[in-house]
């Protein structure tokens, strides 16, 4: 059978059944194309216009920087006054590499087995949708809860954030937003389980400085840019094995327990036979939360002074908070979280977050976030050529929100809220 282009009649798998319309609009949002680097996010601000409406939910426009929107919809709770649930979802999506897709990453294709294929499918367009279709249901349901939600729509987070979340955060309009907690986005888990974040790793962008002597390229020169930049680069990767064997030797490790360094960068050189002046190298590294960051950060600059003179470091990146988010019992947010997805027979596997999401922004600003995309029995995907998305999972995460939601929404009132 012929994969479904337009979407309007195929179930997935082939049957003649109609396709569910939560379906069809994940597939509607996976088509606007608000992919770096030039994201439409007026196509996105058109759609979740008419959400606003079909919904009856108020929307909120805040331009947090030139062309950057963050949108908001508000369901006011039966007591305002309490501190507010915040669903938020990056608008953005990251760029593909076509020509190793089966199909057009923004044609959202629906195959034989009901697998929707699309940039951001996992990351995180249907998260978005599986929000705004859980609460159209509960609203169609007459529910309402104590707590105000609010859903919010951020753009840029694939770039970093700085002109989305990381400024929206110390906006006046995310203050009056009262929030007392938040989910973001978390991965997919191939198995059985859900895996939910509760912290990340801090990203640190290093670029290490190799300043040397320069000469002609038939010559033994002393102390040349290249001999320091290759003791720079063994220490920063001997690091990296040491690192890479602890999370090998140690079951209950996953990437989010221990630092991992990648070199991503190296510069230098005008000539084959000029030896050059300065040689750079670049590294990624995330680093967990249990980690002294001052004490790793001296780490550095004693590599860095073991490698030879003169040798200098800057940061393109360097994240400083380590806060995490309660998952101990005695939270109110977490036992609402955890509860609801106990009475659904769900396994949570609880994780540090191995990259950087806008969660740390909210965590940052000394709020709970819980990081969580309810896609079980599903391959990691994101960034990644054919991201997709099943049906099936896809519409038990709308059912999973369904539970949740009201969960969050009807935490009772806190200590510091009475
Ligand atoms: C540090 S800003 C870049 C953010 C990006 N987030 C993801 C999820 O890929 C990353 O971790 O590289
Ligand atoms: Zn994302
Ligand atoms: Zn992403």
């Amino acid at each position: 059978m012929l994969p479904d282009q337009d979407g309007q009649n195929t179930g997935g798998g082939g049957g003649a059944a109609s396709e569910d319309p939560s379906v069809s609009l994940l597939r509607e949002y996976l088509r606007l194309k608000t992919v770096h680097p030039e994201p439409d996010y007026d196509a996105a601000l058109g759609f979740l216009g008419r959400i606003s409406e079909e919904l009856g939910l108020p929307m909120k426009k805040v331009e947090v920087c030139s062309g950057k929107v963050v949108t908001i919809l508000t369901w006011t709770g039966t007591n305002p006054a309490l501190k507010s649930v915040l669903l938020n979802s990056h608008t953005d999506v990251v760029p593909v590499y076509q020509e190793h897709w089966k199909y057009d990453a923004f044609a959202a294709v629906k195959d034989a087995e009901g697998n929707i294929y699309g940039r951001g499918s996992q990351d995180m367009k249907s998260v978005t949708i599986q929000y705004i279709e859980a609460i159209r249901r509960l609203k169609a349901a007459g529910k309402t809860f104590p707590r105000t939600l609010h859903l919010t729509f951020v753009p840029d987070e694939e770039v970093g954030g700085e002109k989305g979340m990381e400024t929206f955060i110390k906006h006046p309009e995310f203050h009056k937003l009262n929030v007392g907690f938040a989910l973001d986005e978390g991965l997919a888990n191939p198995t059985e389980a859900f895996t939910v974040f509760y912290g990340e790793r801090n990203p640190w962008w290093v670029i290490v400085r190799c300043p040397g002597s320069p000469g002609h390229g038939s010559r033994f020169v002393e102390n040349t840019a290249a001999e320091k930049l290759r003791r720079v680069i063994n220490l920063f990767l001997d690091f990296r094995e040491r690192e890479r064997q602890r999370l090998n030797t140690s079951e209950c490790f996953t990437l989010g327990d221990v630092t991992t360094v990648n070199m991503t960068m190296v510069k230098g050189g005008v000539a084959y036979n000029v030896v050059p002046a300065e040689m750079d190298v670049s590294f990624d590294i995330r680093i967990p939360p249990t980690v002294n960051l001052q004490e790793f950060e001296e780490q550095i600059k004693a590599w860095c002074k073991q490698a030879g003179d003169d040798i200098t470091y800057d940061f393109a990146q360097k994240g400083m908070n380590q806060n995490t988010t309660s998952t101990e019992d005695s939270d109110p947010w977490w036992r609402a979280f955890s509860t609801a997805c106990k009475s659904m027979n769900m396994t949570l596997k609880k994780e540090i977050f191995p990259a950087a999401t806008d969660s740390r922004f909210i965590r940052a600003a000394g709020l709970p976030a819980i990081g969580f995309s309810p896609m079980n029995h599903t391959p990691i995907l994101l960034h990644d050529h054919n991201e997709f998305i099943s049906e099936s999972v896809f519409l038990k995460g709308i059912h999973i929100y369904e539970m949740l939601i009201p969960a969050l929404a009807s935490v009772p009132t806190l200590a510091t809220e009475a």
